[in-house]
């Protein structure tokens, strides 16, 4: 069944539509074809940092505080000169035509909607012209970047200085694709009609790399992704644009430290939504040590298991100034197009929203150390493992 064939499915929001972001991921998996879910669900070799990205939240407890003044709730920040509605930003992710035919348009036109930035893969199947067009300058658009050599990246960065996009993201956790065992079993390529527009040409189509028994995504990445860039070709990027350059993909302190110094506007913590390095920390587990290195020298952000408002007061209270979501907005966009990424997106600002009001944080940055205390506390006998799974749809 090609995506959205069925028609579209009620969007959040909508009576009868989708009450949590769970809700949405159920209706999405009938409408997608089995290949593509698990290329956009599944994670690399065991899944275990894929499972322990959404188990860490469930190790940490809100701190309510009451008889707050609530009654004007704020849950806006800014980011790079721009006030964003919510501390939320839609991830990049390839080839959004996956999920839905009007592609990256669609989210762009969501994220607009919506008022929080949309981060363009290099990957995208529309041309980043044409997406910061149907964002309309609604909403701030960042480019993502693969080190696929110094001609492709140089020109990209020029073409999103002068669309109007707002910062670069380099990431930096995919020297090459890891080994996602469901696209390896299901012989995985996007479909040769869904291309990578932006570095069509300078890339042979991912189609090229379609072969019995193998991911044509983690092949195309082994014959182009260049691996042996450092921080000095950060450092040459960053000199070479005026766009702020944000690092994705930081994990530890010594890294985040290396961001600062390197002249980075903003470092991500993400261990790429568990699809790179399996048995890496889960990024909530990361963020605290992220944080306190950058001491508030740039803006930390993170993604990775966010699922509800919860998530993201959690994430602000560890460190971070907001939060990126990745698999969500394209469970929307199957569900319904637009409409239904921006749902989602909705429906995470509006969780927010009551967490702020009823924990008594009326603005984002009022999110500090003291909101969270871990659960179960140390000395609890029997604590759960880490990374212990927790149920389905929590
Ligand atoms: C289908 C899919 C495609 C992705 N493509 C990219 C990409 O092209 N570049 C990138 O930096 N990260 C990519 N990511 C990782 C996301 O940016 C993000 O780190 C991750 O999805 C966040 O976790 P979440 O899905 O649990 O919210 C992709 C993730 C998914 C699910
Ligand atoms: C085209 C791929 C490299 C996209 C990606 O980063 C991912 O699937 O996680």
């Amino acid at each position: 069944m090609p995506p959205g064939s069925a028609g579209p499915a009620p969007a959040p929001g909508t009576p009868g539509g989708p009450l949590t972001v769970a809700d949405v991921e159920t209706a999405a998996r009938g409408r997608l074809p089995a290949d593509v879910w698990d290329f956009i669900e599944g994670g690399s070799r065991t899944e275990w940092t894929l499972a322990a990205n959404r188990a860490q939240f469930g190790h940490w407890a809100l701190r309510p505080r009451v008889l707050v003044d609530v009654s004007d709730p704020d849950p806006s920040v800014e980011l790079f000169g721009d006030r964003l509605a919510a501390p939320l930003a839609v991830a990049p992710m390839a080839y959004h035509e996956l999920a839905h035919e009007e592609g990256e348009l669609a989210t762009a036109r969501a994220a607009a909607a919506e008022g929080v930035p949309l981060v363009v893969a290099a990957f995208a199947g529309r041309g980043l012209e044409e997406i910061a067009t149907a964002a309309g300058g609604g909403a701030p658009l960042w480019l993502q970047l693969y080190w696929l050599g110094r001609k492709v990246v140089d020109e990209l960065a020029d073409r999103a200085a002068v669309a109007g996009y707002r910062a670069l993201v380099v990431t930096a956790d995919a020297p090459r694709v890891a080994r996602r065992l469901r696209d390896v079993r299901n012989s995985f390529a996007p479909p040769p009609h869904i291309r990578a527009v932006n570095v069509d040409g300078a890339v042979p189509p991912v189609t090229a790399y379609r072969a019995a028994g193998a991911s044509a995504i983690e092949a195309q990445s082994r014959d182009r992704f260049d691996p042996s860039v450092t921080w000095a070709d950060l450092a040459r990027l960053r000199e070479r644009t005026r766009l702020p350059v944000v690092l994705k993909g930081v994990l530890t302190a010594e890294d985040a430290r290396l961001a600062v110094e390197h002249g980075c506007a903003a470092v991500i913590v993400s261990n790429h939504g568990g699809r790179q390095l399996d048995g890496a920390l889960p990024s909530l587990a990361a963020l605290p040590e992220v944080a306190e290195a950058v001491a508030g020298r740039i803006p930390v952000l993170l993604d990775g298991g966010i699922r509800h408002g919860s998530d993201i007061a959690k994430a602000l209270a560890l460190g971070a100034q907001a939060v990126l979501v990745g698999r969500p907005v394209l469970w929307g966009l199957a569900c319904a197009g637009a409409p239904g990424a921006a749902g989602v997106l909705r429906l995470l600002r509006e969780e927010f929203e009551e967490a702020m009001t009823l924990a008594g944080r009326p603005r984002a940055t009022d999110f500090t150390r003291t909101a969270v205390t871990p659960w179960p506390p140390p000395t609890w006998s029997g604590a759960p493992g880490f990374g212990e799974a927790i149920p389905e749809g929590s």
